[in-house]
Parts: C-alpha cells; sequence; structure tokens
C-alpha cells in the first residue's frame, strides 16, 4: 500500500467508514488526519482509530497528499472555497460527495482540480462497500491507482468512464444499503405485530438476509431469479408471499425509487 498521507475533510458516518477499512488494512494511523468543527467526533476518531484530527482544514489539507471532502453536499462549496489557498496541482482530491459534478470542483477551488469523485456505501465501514469511481481529464494511472487502493480497503470498487454513471452507482449501491435496511425494518416491525419478540424476529430476519445476500454472491452462475424460484414451491408458502410483493408491484416500486434517487442526485448538481 502506497504511504500517501491522507485528509478526511469532515469526520462524519462515511468518513468513519473509510478510515475504519483502512485502518483495518494496516494503512498507518499516523498518516490518516481528518477534521471536524466538532470536537465529540474527532475525539471518537483517536479513540477507535488513533488517526491525527484538527479542527483546521486549510493547515491539515496544506500537509497532506491526499484530501478527502466527506462534508454534505450542502456545505462542499463553502468547505472548498475555504481551501482555495492549497496548490493543488501536486495532491489527489477525492470527493465522496453525491450529487456535485467534476467541474464545479474547478469552481468552487478556483483552480483546476486533479480530482477523482468516489461513491462508496456504508458497508465500506465492514469491509463489505461498493465504490463507483470516475477520474476527470488529467488523471494519470498512479494517481487512479492510489484512489482505488484506498477505496479497495472497504470492499469491492467500480470504475465508471462516464460521470453521469455515477448517478447509476448511488442509485444501485450508494443509497442502496437504505433500501434493504428498510425491508429488513419491515420485517421485525410485522415479525412483531405478528407476535414473535423483538429479539427474536431480529434474528430470524438479518440472518434471512445475510444468506441470501451470500448467495447471491456465491453463485455468480444463478441469477436472483433463480434463487428464488429454488426457494418457491408451487402451491406453497412463498409463493403466496411474493404474489403479495407482485400485486404491491414490487418491481415498478424499486425502479421508481431508483430514478427518484437519480433526479436527486442531479437536482442536486443543479442546486450546489
Ligand atoms: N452516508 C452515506 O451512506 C454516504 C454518503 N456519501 C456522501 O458523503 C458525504 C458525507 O456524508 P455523511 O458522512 O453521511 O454525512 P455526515 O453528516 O455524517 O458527515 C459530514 C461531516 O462533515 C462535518 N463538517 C461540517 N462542516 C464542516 C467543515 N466546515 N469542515 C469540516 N467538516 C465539516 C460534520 O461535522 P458536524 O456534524 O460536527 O457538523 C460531519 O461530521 C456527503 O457528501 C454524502 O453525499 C456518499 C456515499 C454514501
Ligand atoms: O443520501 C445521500 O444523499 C447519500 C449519498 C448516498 C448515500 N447517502
Amino acid at each position: 500500500m502506497t504511504q500517501a498521507k491522507i485528509c478526511f475533510i469532515g469526520a462524519g458516518n462515511m468518513t468513519r467508514s473509510i478510515v475504519s477499512g483502512l485502518v483495518t488494512h494496516g494503512y498507518p494511523a499516523d498518516l490518516i488526519y481528518a477534521t471536524n468543527p466538532s470536537q465529540g467526533k474527532l475525539d471518537a476518531m483517536v479513540a477507535d482509530f488513533n488517526i491525527q484530527v484538527s479542527n483546521d482544514n486549510l493547515a491539515t489539507a496544506k500537509e497532506c497528499d491526499v484530501i478527502v471532502l466527506g462534508v454534505k453536499p450542502q456545505l462542499m462549496q463553502q468547505v472548498c472555497e475555504a481551501l482555495q489557498l492549497l496548490d493543488l496541482s501536486d495532491k489527489l482530491v477525492i470527493t465522496i460527495a453525491a450529487g456535485i459534478t467534476a467541474n464545479r470542483y474547478d469552481d468552487y477551488f478556483k483552480q483546476q482540480v486533479p480530482l477523482i469523485r468516489c461513491m462508496p456505501n456504508t458497508p465500506t465501514q465492514i469491509g463489505h462497500g461498493m465504490t463507483g469511481l470516475f477520474a476527470v481529464e488529467g488523471i494519470n494511472q498512479q494517481q487512479k491507482k492510489l484512489a482505488e487502493t484506498l477505496m479497495l480497503t472497504g470492499g469491492k470498487v467500480m470504475w465508471v468512464d462516464k460521470e453521469a454513471e455515477l448517478n447509476l452507482v448511488i442509485a444501485l449501491a450508494g443509497s442502496s444499503p437504505a433500501y434493504f435496511f428498510l425491508f429488513v425494518e419491515s420485517m421485525i416491525e410485522a415479525g412483531v405485530a405478528l407476535g414473535m419478540d423483538e429479539t427474536k424476529s431480529r434474528l430470524l430476519a438479518e440472518q434471512a438476509a445475510l444468506g441470501a445476500a451470500q448467495m447471491i454472491v456465491n453463485n455468480q452462475d444463478l441469477s436472483p431469479a433463480a434463487l428464488r424460484t429454488n426457494v418457491t414451491s408451487k402451491g406453497g408458502t412463498t409463493a403466496e408471499a411474493l404474489a403479495t410483493f407482485e400485486r404491491g408491484d414490487i418491481r415498478g416500486l424499486v425502479k421508481q425509487a431508483m430514478v427518484n434517487c437519480i433526479n436527486r442526485a442531479d437536482e442536486m448538481a443543479k442546486t450546489f
């Protein structure tokens, strides 16, 4: 692993997930920095990962080779403008923000930014993340390799050639852990409503979710539809449950949710 000094601007949920992956894979903690306005999150970063922390974005970013922008999209402009004094020509900037297109960063920083846009997801914190990456023109192979190596510590990576495809990555992987959480949450609620206690409901639902996900991964020669069919006995219980989902147009609902997710990313690109 390369020994670049990495600074995370913003020590929120996603930064924690990425830092956790890095540290678990043996990236030296003394080369990882994080900044944040509230001290509590920085204290937690030190306690959990023993990394370097600061409230000073500019001073910290100046010291580092790689700057990972981990703030909310609505704060990105303000945060980047405060870093305009930096000469970014020998640094790599990685942004994990949804929506904001690469060209906006050149405006924010008032210079051409050597930028890689990453779209990770929270399972990165347990090594089962999925990250989509897009590099602007001028990013060299070494910089690509560096970003890829960093994100690989949290799971799998996929490069996209067209920036617009990152919005599909958001719909399929960035936001989608929340879809699965909602599904399991609904199952637990229903289990409780039907008389099972919450702890048992959770165990049953979570183990089924884990097993199903692992079966999809382990059976690359089988489609998810084939795996579904294998569970579904003719005239049996699963068929009744699945018919209920189909009557509720689960496929149309999933597609609409993903379209709305992409539309929101487009809207954010226009707003920020
Ligand atoms: N959560 C997710 O699943 C994913 C998120 N993303 C992207 O990651 C980014 C961060 O999201 P997430 O981690 O969920 O958000 P969080 O709100 O958890 O993290 C953002 C952090 O930025 C900090 N912050 C605010 N202002 C500043 C500043 N001026 N300088 C430095 N830090 C600052 C906040 O501090 P404080 O709270 O103290 O104000 C907070 O800790 C977003 O752009 C999002 O689009 C991408 C993929 C997945
Ligand atoms: O909800 C969001 O906007 C961010 C991007 C993907 C996951 N969380």
